[in-house]
């Protein structure tokens, strides 16, 4: 008993000068035993019989195991073993049920990697993604990692990978959209420094939108009052990419199946801030056509020589933007209707739980991120860009290009 003030001071000595290495091995680690035996044991069976998840073989009735609970501040990750022939879709289908019964605010159901038998229910005690996030300071390096844009639900940093992949956002009015493509491009300042990446912006909103990162583009093509056709410009701007496109598939044929980024030939990225007025709203037929085909040719074979394409949209409906499915990274943020989820994310992304259709106004940049070839769409926060902060990394440019002129 003369021991635990010593151990109390001691522990909250610990906990005030290391909180993270505290939080790993002492709170975390309480938290998860206390939380599995009060919440989720005792509740277990009830909870898994009232959501049908229950089995009977012969007289014997099947539980699916609990196998362990790990807490955080706000989200509880519980794995769970499925019974024979049980699928991850099973679960996904009660999520709400399980999520009311343990008494959180939802429950996401994911896969474990390497684990097949396995699922691991997220349930949420409170919103992880209240806090606005501040930008990742980025190197050169993290061009071929993934430039870190956001933080996901269970506090990872969520790394976007450009190189091989078109990116599609999209969001209601003020949902954020901006944010996604300034978390983008100023995680990429270093590598557009460093001649890696070049940046061609287009920005039907007469530049209201992208004018102020501009020192970080190659070209910026915006429709002002004295353009007789600005969409004109904007078919110009694309057309010019497919020959970049076509220029670099006569190099790499029968050379490499993906581009690798070089000072030489860097990573290309169209930046589109409003699609629809690409696709869907130019009254001009000729220029409409146009501006399709070389769209469509980017999305369905810049990929693989470094030509990208990265659009921000409203409305995700097919009249309004036909290629949608040509966009390996989709992002929904906040959306008006719960049926623009399966039309950016795709079918059954919101039975697995990407409900971006109930993400509230007051989280901008919140939003669920689809990778091909990943199964469970990930909720994320993306990171918030001052204007100051772009303005910094125009800045940051122009005087690395100014380096480079002196040295040369
Ligand atoms: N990631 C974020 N974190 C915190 N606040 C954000 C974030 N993104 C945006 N906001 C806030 O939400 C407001 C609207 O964001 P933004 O202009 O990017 O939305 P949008 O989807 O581009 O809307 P619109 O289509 O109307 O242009 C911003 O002014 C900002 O205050």
């Amino acid at each position: 008993m003369a021991a635990v003030p010593a151990v109390v001071v001691v522990l909250a000595g610990w906990r005030w000068r290391w909180p993270a290495g505290f939080d790993r091995l002492v709170w975390i680690p309480l938290r998860s035993s206390r939380r599995r035996r009060r919440t989720y044991r005792r509740h277990w069976d009830l909870a898994m019989d009232a959501s049908g998840l229950v089995r009977m073989s012969g007289d014997v009735r099947r539980v699916p195991p609990l196998v362990r609970v790990r807490s955080s501040r706000s989200v509880d990750r519980v794995r769970v073993e499925m019974l024979p022939g049980q699928v991850l879709d099973d679960f996904a289908a009660v999520a709400d049920r399980l999520a009311q019964t343990f008494g959180a605010l939802d429950c996401r159901v994911h896969s474990v990697p390497g684990r097949p038998h396995r699922i691991e229910l997220w349930m949420l005690i409170k919103e992880p993604l209240e806090q606005v996030v501040q930008p990742w300071p980025t190197t050169v390096e993290d061009l071929t990692r993934g430039v870190p844009v956001a933080r996901a639900e269970d506090g990872q940093v969520h790394r976007l990978m450009i190189i091989g992949s078109h990116v599609l956002v999209v969001g209601a009015t003020g949902a954020g959209k901006g944010s996604v493509v300034w978390s983008l491009l100023v995680g990429l300042q270093p590598a557009i420094a460093a001649g890696l990446v070049r940046v061609w912006a287009i920005d039907p909103k007469g530049g209201m939108e992208l004018s102020l990162g501009a020192g970080l583009f190659d070209r910026f093509c915006h429709g002002d009052a004295t353009s007789a056709s600005y969409e004109e410009a904007f078919a110009g701007l694309l057309e010019d990419a497919v020959v970049t496109m076509r220029q670099r598939q006569d190099q790499l044929r029968g050379v490499s199946r993906l581009h690798a980024p070089t000072v030489d030939e860097p990573l290309l990225i169209i930046v589109i801030d409003e699609l629809a007025a690409l696709t869907g709203w130019v009254s001009d037929r000729t220029l409409k056509k146009r501006i399709e085909t070389a769209l469509g040719l980017l999305l369905s074979q810049g990929r693989a020589v470094g030509v990208v394409v990265v659009g921000a949209v409203q409305d995700p409906r097919k009249e309004v933007l036909p290629m949608r499915d040509l966009f390996p990274t989709r992002i929904a943020l906040r959306v008006n209707e719960s049926e623009q989820v399966g039309l950016v994310l795709g079918q059954g992304a919101r039975s697995r739980g990407a409900l971006a259709d109930r993400i509230p106004e007051r989280l901008p940049g919140v939003g669920y991120v689809v990778v091909d070839g990943i199964a469970e769409p990930r909720r994320v926060r993306f990171s918030y860009v001052s204007d100051e902060q772009i303005a910094e990394a125009c800045r940051k440019h122009s005087k690395a290009l100014a380096a480079e002129e002196v040295a040369a």
